[in-house]
Formats: structure tokens, C-alpha cells, sequence
């Protein structure tokens, strides 16, 4: 097993992936782009806080609201696109999309879609989960190879800054094309857009 977030958006990912294996599996968590570049943002100003706004990087011209889709935080959630490149290498069956939302939600069910995905017992149920009120997301009763609880480290759930709603209807709005396309090749509804 081996797993990096950029293989998904990196254009010679499936070739060389395909060449390796054919059979290989692929598993993609995706969550709603417009908190993935909030989320994106967030994680490049906790390591460079001098970066321009988000507000600056989003437009490419502000007054006419044109987004600057050239900005990698605002491409990787087109999903849609990078979809149709791993389709010219692997079918459909072979990848599974795991909801980002669904994950915290609900990671027993999700984590069930995986099992079943990989032809595995489903050994991960409900029961290995609880909810940590302090860091705000599931975590695991026990963690590998320990009887300790274990949540995920500080970097995994950071708060977002504020973002000027309008900013996010814009963003909403420049997604939603890309993600009914994305619904339709991959025949689940996540919910994104409102
Ligand atoms: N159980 C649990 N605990 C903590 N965080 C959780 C959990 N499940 C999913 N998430 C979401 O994971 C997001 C961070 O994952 P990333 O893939 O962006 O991390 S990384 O870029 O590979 O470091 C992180 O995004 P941010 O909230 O933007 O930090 C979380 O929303």
C-alpha cells in the first residue's frame, strides 16, 4: 500500500501506476473543493504566514470575479478533470472515492465501503470509533498495537480563517459544473453544492 494526496492530481500518476500494476486499486478521499482550498490555505499560512490573502490568490480579477484557476489549491478540486486522466489507465471499478465529509461523519460507513472495495472482512465497525469532543473529530478507541486512544496529529483539523461568503459563493459557483460532472462519473452524490 502506498498513499500521497498529489498522485491524484499529477498527470503521469496513472501512466507509471498502470505500468507498475494494472490491477492496482485506488482510493481517493474527496471533500467539498471550496473547504479544500480554504483547508489547502490553511496549511500553507500555518507553515509561511506571510503569504498574500486568500482573497488576492483566489481572483485573478477581482471586479469581474474571473478565478485564478492557475492557483494548485483551486485545481485540485476540480476532480472532474483529474478524473478523466486516471479513466484513460484504469476503469472506474478499480477506484474508489471515499467522502472527506462522510469520514468524519460517519467513519465506520465509510470505512466499510473500503473494506468491501478491497474484498476484505468488514473487521472496522462502529466500535473502533468514538468521538473526541476536545479535538472535534472521530478518533480510534485503540490505536495499532496499543490499548491508548488515538486521535489524529494537530495538523488534521486545523480552524479555518473567515472567508468573505460572497469569496465562497463565487468559489461555489465555479465548482459546480465540475462537480455534477464528478457525481455523474462516479455515480455517487456528495452533497457540495447549495
Ligand atoms: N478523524 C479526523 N481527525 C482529524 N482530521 C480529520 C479526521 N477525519 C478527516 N479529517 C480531515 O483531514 C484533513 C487533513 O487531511 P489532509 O489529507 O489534508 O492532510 S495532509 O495534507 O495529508 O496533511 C483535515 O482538514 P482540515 O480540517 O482542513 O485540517 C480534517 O478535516
Amino acid at each position: 500500500m502506498e498513499k500521497t494526496p498529489s498522485y491524484f492530481v499529477t498527470r503521469e500518476a496513472p501512466a507509471r501506476i498502470s505500468a507498475m500494476s494494472r490491477e492496482t486499486k485506488l482510493i481517493v478521499v474527496v471533500r467539498d473543493p471550496v473547504t479544500r482550498v480554504i483547508s489547502d490555505y490553511t496549511q500553507t499560512l500555518s507553515k509561511r504566514p506571510d503569504i498574500p490573502s486568500f482573497e488576492s490568490l483566489t481572483f485573478k480579477n477581482r471586479t469581474t470575479g474571473l478565478i485564478d484557476t492557475s492557483w494548485s489549491a483551486i485545481q485540485i478540486g476540480i476532480y472532474a478533470k483529474h478524473l478523466d486522466n486516471w479513466l484513460q489507465y484504469f476503469p472506474m471499478d478499480q477506484i474508489l472515492f471515499v467522502s472527506g465529509e462522510r469520514l468524519i461523519s460517519d467513519p465506520a460507513g465509510e470505512l466499510g465501503r473500503v473494506q468491501d472495495f478491497l474484498g476484505l472482512k468488514r473487521i472496522i465497525t462502529d466500535k473502533h470509533f468514538y468521538f473526541n469532543e476536545t479535538k472535534g473529530f472521530p478518533c480510534l478507541k485503540k490505536a495499532e498495537g496499543s490499548s491508548k486512544p488515538h486521535c489524529l496529529g494537530k495538523t488534521k483539523g486545523r480552524t479555518h480563517p473567515n472567508i468573505n461568503p460572497e469569496v465562497v459563493q463565487r468559489l461555489r459557483d465555479f465548482y459546480r459544473p465540475f462537480n455534477m460532472k464528478f457525481y455523474q462519473m462516479t455515480g455517487r452524490f456528495f452533497g457540495w453544492d447549495d
